[in-house]
């Protein structure tokens, strides 16, 4: 097995008197692409807001390449290596698509202080690989057609797209996709499986994914965790998942996409 990356240790976390995650164990090795599923308010956002520093658990170690990330702030945690997309779109929306990628891009630039105050060319070439990169980004994407346009401006299937470029752009190595084919329709959702399988090959990539799409879900996640009410119901492979009876009582009365 390849190396061990993140390193989820009986984490939970309470909001007043409702335990909204608690006792959570997962482990993902470099190179796994991997689901995270659950019904309605299972827990699968908040646990993606714990490994991304945007909550504090309240119990448990998250251990990221090697270091506690539990108390890290989400700059921090981005800096290290974890980058992720949002179940609501969050771009600037009046920002062009380019500098969308851009300013992901920026958040990791070393120029100095000086050489960007005095415009040193140090500056400008470091600009100039980073516009590069971007619209790199961009064609992977099918995206650099429409670089000059405001994001808000895109199609929603664009835009979801976009996220997942601009999330890239900070340079992951985990990468969380919370819904990429939420409001997706079905030749959209097939493309993007492809471009999810792409981005993890070309880009060496550790990918958890929340998705209500089973479709989705069974056709690319190597293993799946499933959440429910907070607690770990069940881990396994595709098919061990799609038959495990918790995991089909816990979705009974949820409509579930095939
Ligand atoms: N900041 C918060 N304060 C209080 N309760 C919260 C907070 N964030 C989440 N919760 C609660 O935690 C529980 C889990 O919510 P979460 O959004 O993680 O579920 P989910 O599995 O992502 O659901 P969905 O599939 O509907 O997005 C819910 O009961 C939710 O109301």
């Amino acid at each position: 097995m390849s190396d061990l990356l993140l390193k989820v240790e009986n984490v939970g976390i309470q909001f007043g008197g409702l335990k909204a995650v608690s006792g959570l164990n997962m482990e993902m090795h470099a190179g796994e692409l991997i689901g995270l599923i659950g019904p309605n308010g299972a827990g699968k956002t908040t646990s993606f807001n714990m490994l991304t520093g945007v909550y504090k658990p309240t119990e448990g170690t998250i251990i990221f390449n090697g270091k506690k990330t539990n108390n890290m702030s989400p700059h921090q945690v981005t800096k290290s290596g974890v980058s992720r997309t949002f179940q609501n779109i969050r771009l600037f929306k009046d920002l062009s698509v380019l500098d969308n990628v851009k300013v992901a891009n920026h958040s990791l630039a070393h120029h100095s202080v000086i050489s960007s105050i005095f415009r040193l060319p140090s500056y400008f070439s470091g600009e100039t690989k980073m516009e590069q990169e971007s619209i790199e980004f961009l064609k992977i994407f099918g995206l650099d057609p429409y670089m000059n346009e405001l994001a808000k401006n895109l199609p929603y299937g664009m835009q979801r797209r976009l996220e997942i470029a601009r999330a890239l752009a900070a340079k992951p190595k985990l990468l969380l996709l919370d819904e990429p084919a939420a409001g997706m329709n079905p030749q959209e959702t097939q493309d993007l499986m492809g471009l999810i399988a792409l981005i993890r090959e070309k880009f060496d990539l550790t990918i958890l994914l929340i998705e209500h799409d089973m479709g989705l879900v069974m056709g690319i996640c190597e293993r799946i965790y499933v959440l429910d009410h907070g607690q770990l119901i069940a881990e396994g492979k595709p098919e061990e998942i799609r038959n495990n009876k918790k995991v089909i009582e816990a979705y009974l009365g949820e409509e579930v996409t095939e």
